[in-house]
């Protein structure tokens, strides 16, 4: 019988043009090593995501091609596309004769710019993917979540939480939700919002982490430092 595996798939062909520097954010340098360097260690220590890819933008390929170098196991770059849904659909698309044979069961797409992931939360999500077909981290939020009109609040939204990467999904009916959304030029915030709309799996939710932030702004790099280095 055929071992299957998972894919992790860590996304870093943003413009990231929010923390304001000349470099791709993911390059950026955060307690002694490249951004994504942090993200692609932790899928290489978590058990179970035997494939890695690195998605990145062509001008990127030098830069990228340094941190892989630095990895402990092979990574695969892929090149990413215009928008989100593009870059997840070409890792897909790379992936898609592995999917086909079985080889890779689950991809977990994770955003390069969350450095602070854990092992443990990649096989959270990894396990509750298995168990029942989509899964991402939330966070409730610690204060009320309202929605906005143009100078006034409608009132708190109930049981919302902040959603986090690594999102997870099996991996045929991922790919085949992808092309779809393709054909039909949908562009979706994350991997959950296109399989929300084009796949009957459920998306679960698994504890997520405070610590998991998303380098955004700059001070986003300072916190992330302090956590790293601690
Ligand atoms: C996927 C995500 O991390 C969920 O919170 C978020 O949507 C990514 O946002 P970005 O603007 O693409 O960094």
């Amino acid at each position: 019988m055929r071992e299957s595996t998972a894919a992790g798939v860590v996304l870093a062909s943003g413009a990231g043009t929010r923390v304001g520097a000349a470099l791709n954010k993911v390059y950026l340098p955060v307690a002694g090593r490249r951004v994504v360097a942090w993200s692609l260690d932790a899928f290489a220590a978590a058990p179970g995501t035997g494939v890695l890819v690195l998605v990145i933008r062509p001008e990127d390929a030098p830069l990228a091609e340094e941190v892989v170098a630095e990895l402990p196991v092979p990574v695969e770059i892929v090149a990413g596309g215009p928008t989100r849904q593009a870059s997840e659909l070409n890792a897909l698309r790379h992936l898609a004769p592995r999917i086909a044979d079985g080889t890779v069961d689950s991809v977990l797409l994770h955003d390069g710019a969350r450095p602070l992931v854990k092992p443990e939360l990649i096989s959270a999500v990894l396990e509750r993917t298995r168990e029942d077909g989509g899964a991402v981290p939330g966070l409730a939020a610690d204060d009320v979540v309202s929605m906005a009109g143009p100078d006034t609040v409608a009132g708190p939204l109930p049981g919302a939480i902040r959603v986090q990467t690594p999102q997870g999904f099996r991996a045929r009916p991922l790919l085949a939700a992808y092309e779809q959304a393709a054909a039909e030029g949908f562009l979706g915030t994350d991997t959950a919002s296109c399989m929300e709309r084009f796949s009957t799996l459920p998306v679960r939710w698994v504890p997520g982490s405070a610590e998991n932030v998303k380098i955004t702004y700059p001070h986003d790099l300072a916190v992330a430092e302090r956590f790293l280095l601690r």
